[in-house]
């Protein structure tokens, strides 16, 4: 029995708090695997990510040499909304067994599950494994309360840090040197991203 994370996000882009994150799920979790889903079509947000090509490149500059990390890039090759309900359910038809799946989340994702796209189906396929986000710790949110569910508590160092921040930093001409792997920030800056 393999145990699988799920870590979905825009990645816009993958910053270093994404990465202990990550790194704080593989090991408290004792992962196999965790599969980062760059999210194709983010319904619950009002802009629209940077291109895919560019999210994926970063990725794969910043998750080198991590041999339980890979990108599954299903939702990029599917049309309509990102719903994560999708996403699990492929990949749980696609190795069906006895695998553990645990889908990985920021104490803000956990407070707003209840507006999820099938979210009742998620908590019966999956453990949610909730980081604290900027200090907060994972409290279930009312509609939670009343169902019961899989929490693995993720403990990671608290960090403000949002992808939007370092967007604004580039779009400001700031520095980002400390917010993001040194190959992302060369990638970032050698493809002018996030410029106003
Ligand atoms: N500082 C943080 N602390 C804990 N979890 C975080 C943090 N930043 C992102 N996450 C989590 O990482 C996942 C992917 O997030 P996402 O790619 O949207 O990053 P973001 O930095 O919040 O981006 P944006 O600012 O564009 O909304 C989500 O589950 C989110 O809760
Ligand atoms: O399926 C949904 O309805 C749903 C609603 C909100 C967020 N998500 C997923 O949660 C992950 C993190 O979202 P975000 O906004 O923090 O990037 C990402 O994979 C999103 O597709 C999924």
């Amino acid at each position: 029995m393999s145990r699988i994370g799920i870590f979905g996000g825009s990645f816009d882009p993958v910053h270093n708090t994404h990465l202990a994150l990550a790194t704080a799920a593989t090991q408290h979790l004792q992962l196999d695997e965790l599969r980062w889903v760059p999210t194709g079509h983010p319904w619950h947000k009002t802009s629209r990510p940077a291109d895919a090509a560019h999210r994926v490149a970063m990725l794969k500059l910043a998750l080198a040499g991590q041999p339980q990390w890979r990108i599954d890039e299903l939702e990029l090759h599917r049309s309509g909304p990102s719903y994560t309900i999708d996403t699990v359910r492929w990949l749980q038809a696609a190795e069906p067994g006895t695998h553990q799946w645990f889908l990985v989340i920021g104490q803000d994702q956990y407070e707003k599950f209840a507006t999820w796209h099938g979210w009742q189906e998620l908590l019966q396929r999956v453990t949610l494994a909730v980081a604290n986000r900027a200090g907060v710790p994972p409290v279930a949110p009312p509609a939670l309360q009343a169902v019961p569910h899989a929490l693995e508590v993720v403990p990671m160092p608290p960090s403000e840090l949002a992808a939007t921040d370092i967007r604004s930093r580039l779009a400001q001409g700031l520095p980002i040197d400390m917010l993001v792997p040194p190959q992302v920030a060369s990638y970032i800056a050698q493809n002018a991203l996030y410029r106003k």
